[in-house]
């Protein structure tokens, strides 16, 4: 029996009640009934803004009158909408991108964890489960792409119709190629004026060679013709191979921390079933788990306490922290080993900078949060750090500057911290004269001039291989930019007589300030960018710029220039500093310096007299206004060069040197 729950909508306390009783009884869903055959796992690639996430609600909408039920009254409270009990979810909702979950996703409108959801879905009689793994668009996180692809046999290649084939569409098309999944490319946002299907269309035959004959032309947004999408995966994609009588061989490929349940797994099952109070063992340290709970996401966790071949689902083991679940690893059944399965190597962090308390008083608070925050996130890494002139911290790396953003965001939001953030920076490999050599993840580590030149023999940095894809018009633009930053191309095709697509080598340190926002004003948008790591190259032309304020360096503020930059940043650093700090009692030289060389100087003269001493005792107002004046001051130099210092940090250190 199916209870209309929005007769009793006036109640909705009520409703909830009763719907979870229902679920309590429903909670039957019997996954031995799904062979291999009758399952898909499958998963939407598409660069950043293209609509996976709504194509993904789209599709749970879709199954919906196939439903089970979800079965968390936590998500019935937190939607906080009115669900009907037989659907994944109702398509009351307009676009909430259900499987964008973190508060940063719906902000930002971009998918920084990748997702995984269950649905069950008739089709020629007969029911199938369909595993939907939602990824992340944004090249910071691709890795997060290859590794939910590893527990996929296919994927929809998602193109856009307006903008037709980017830089993402191709990077993405590329590891789903290599993992050997079948591709069914689809068109979105057809309901656009500027869509343009033909040309899109022809664009995927001629850079993929995909079969497009009988390509699905969607609108995501407006549901128009998705319900063609469901039969073409069971009809295209293959089932999972795999031997449910065999030895256990259960793959990791996504992992998170829960409050309440510590680490959940995401597993993909090879071979074997697994279920409840199973004892397993990590191939990768040996350790032995007892299975606590397993079962699907249907959006949210709902315990099967089963799984077998070809089954993904969630699994809970008594794992305490976050870096127990490593991802690529393979579990067998206590006293039953298996060879494992091809793994991954762990996410690098290639960004790194130093993350401050405003208030070092909140130091202790921020170490907590930053820990939590850490349990979830497995590619970032944290080590403690103490500057002169901004106390004690943190340095962190980050798989790129997004993904420093949303961390930062996250660390704001979810745990109401302020912090001060310092210029990223990259990891350069140092080679010293006895044949050692070390990472370098922060400007104060990187030797002096004096030490350069007797000690180091090379300094190698990282180099990514940049894919751009540019319309024509665009095109002399882009191309020096990538001169600009260093960017040697390497390869030059014509996508179609509009736009051309080029590979570039380009350092790694010269994209990750400002070169994606330069990307996009100098091709008015209309060019877009992914990189893949490409490893080290010798740099000898790399140096630390140091800032002195009176002749003291600030340790926060030296960077890792290139030579041809020091001048001009240099300059600009000197300038910006002095327009932002205020008049002292006494004169500021702020000077940029490359060893013992200055490269630019400004000098604040002295102040006459004290800014408010004249309004003692007289003109309160005028007091006020002076006051708020410097604030200004101060919030203005959280802008500097993208580095957010506040002022009264460089006050207090200023101090420090008279
Ligand atoms: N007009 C129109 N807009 C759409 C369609 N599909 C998605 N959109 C809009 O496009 C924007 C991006 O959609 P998302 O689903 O967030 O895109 P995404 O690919 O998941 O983005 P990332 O998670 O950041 O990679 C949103 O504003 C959607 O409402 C469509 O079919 N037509």
């Amino acid at each position: 029996m199916c209870i209309v729950f929005e007769e009793l909508s006036d109640s909705r306390e009520m409703s909830r009640i009763l719907r979870f009783d229902k679920l309590k009884d429903e909670r039957s869903i019997d996954l031995k009934k799904f062979p291999a055959e009758n399952i898909r796992n499958f998963s939407i690639i598409a660069h950043v803004d293209h609509g996976k996430s709504t194509l993904a609600d789209r599709l749970l909408e879709l199954t919906g009158e196939y439903q089970f039920l979800c079965n968390s009254v936590a998500l019935i409270q937190s939607i906080d909408v009115f669900m009907s009990p037989l659907e994944t979810i109702s398509p009351k909702r307009d676009n909430q991108q259900v499987l964008d979950k973190l508060t940063v996703e719906r902000e930002r409108g971009i998918t920084v964890k990748a997702q995984t959801c269950s649905m069950f879905y008739k089709f020629n009689e007969k029911q199938y489960l369909l595993n939907l793994i939602d990824t992340p668009g944004h090249v910071d996180f691709n890795y997060e792409v290859s590794r939910s692809l590893a527990a996929c046999q296919g994927t929809l290649l998602l193109v856009d119709a307006s903008q037709g084939i980017q830089a993402q569409t191709a990077a993405n098309f590329w590891l789903a190629f290599n993992q050997d999944l079948t591709i069914i490319p689809v068109i979105n946002k057809i309901d656009l004026e500027a869509a343009d299907t033909e040309r899109v269309i022809n664009q995927i035959e001629n850079s993929f060679e995909l079969d497009t004959k009988d390509i699905c032309r969607i609108s995501a947004k407006s549901g128009l013709n998705v319900e063609d999408i469901l039969p073409i995966v069971i009809e295209k994609i293959p089932p999972p191979s795999g031997d449910i009588n065999g030895l256990l061989k259960a793959f990791l490929f996504d992992s998170w921390y829960d409050t309440y349940v510590g680490v959940i797994c995401l597993m993909a099952i090879v071979d074997g079933k697994l279920q409840k109070g199973d004892k397993i063992v990590s191939a990768h340290s040996n350790l032995k788990y007892d299975v606590a709970d397993i079962g699907i996401m249907h959006p949210e966790r709902f315990s099967t306490e089963y799984l077998h071949a070809g089954q993904v689902g969630y699994v809970i083991l008594n794992m305490k922290i976050a870096s127990e679940a490593h991802i690529g690893d393979t579990f067998y059944h206590h006293k039953h080993p298996v060879d494992p399965l091809p793994g991954f190597e762990p996410a690098k962090p290639m960004v790194f900078a130093g993350i401050f308390p405003i208030d070092a008083n909140e130091f202790n608070r921020l170490d907590e949060s930053i820990t939590k925050l850490t349990l979830n996130d497995a590619s970032v890494s944290v080590q403690k750090e103490t500057s002169m002139a901004l106390g004690q911290g943190w340095r962190i790396g980050f798989l790129g500057t997004l993904h420093m953003d949303v961390f930062r965001q996250r660390l704001e939001e979810e745990y109401d911290a302020s912090v001060i953030v310092t210029q990223p920076t990259v990891p350069y490999k140092i080679v010293y004269r006895d044949g050692t050599s070390k990472f370098v993840r922060n400007p104060s580590e990187f030797p002096e001039q004096n030490e350069m030149s007797n000690n180091v023999v090379q300094l190698q940095e990282p180099m990514v291989m940049a894919t751009i894809i540019v319309p024509n018009e665009y095109l002399g633009n882009v191309m020096d930019l990538c001169g600009a930053h260093r960017g040697e191309q390497i390869e030059y095709n014509s996508l179609d007589e509009l736009r051309v697509m080029m590979r570039y080598a380009l350092p790694l340190a010269e994209i990750v300030t400002d070169f994606h926002d330069e990307l996009k004003s100098r091709s008015s948008g209309y060019a877009s960018f992914d990189y893949e790591d490409m490893g080290y190259q010798t740099s000898d032309v790399v140096k630390k710029m140091n800032v002195l304020i009176n002749k003291k360096p600030v340790d926060a503020l030296a960077a890792i220039l290139h030579r041809s930059q020091v001048a001009t940043v240099g300059r600009d650093w000197a300038k910006k500093l002095s327009d932002v700090i205020p008049k002292q009692l006494y004169e500021v030289a702020i000077q940029t310096a490359i060893g013992g060389k200055i490269v630019a100087r400004e000098t604040i003269p002295a102040i006459r007299k004290n800014v408010t001493a004249k309004c003692y005792g007289g003109d309160v107002t005028r007091k006020m206004k002076l006051l708020e004046k410097q604030k200004e001051g101060k919030k203005k130099m959280k802008m500097i060069g993208k580095m957010n210092l506040i002022m009264n940090e460089i006050d207090v250190h200023l101090l420090d040197f008279n």
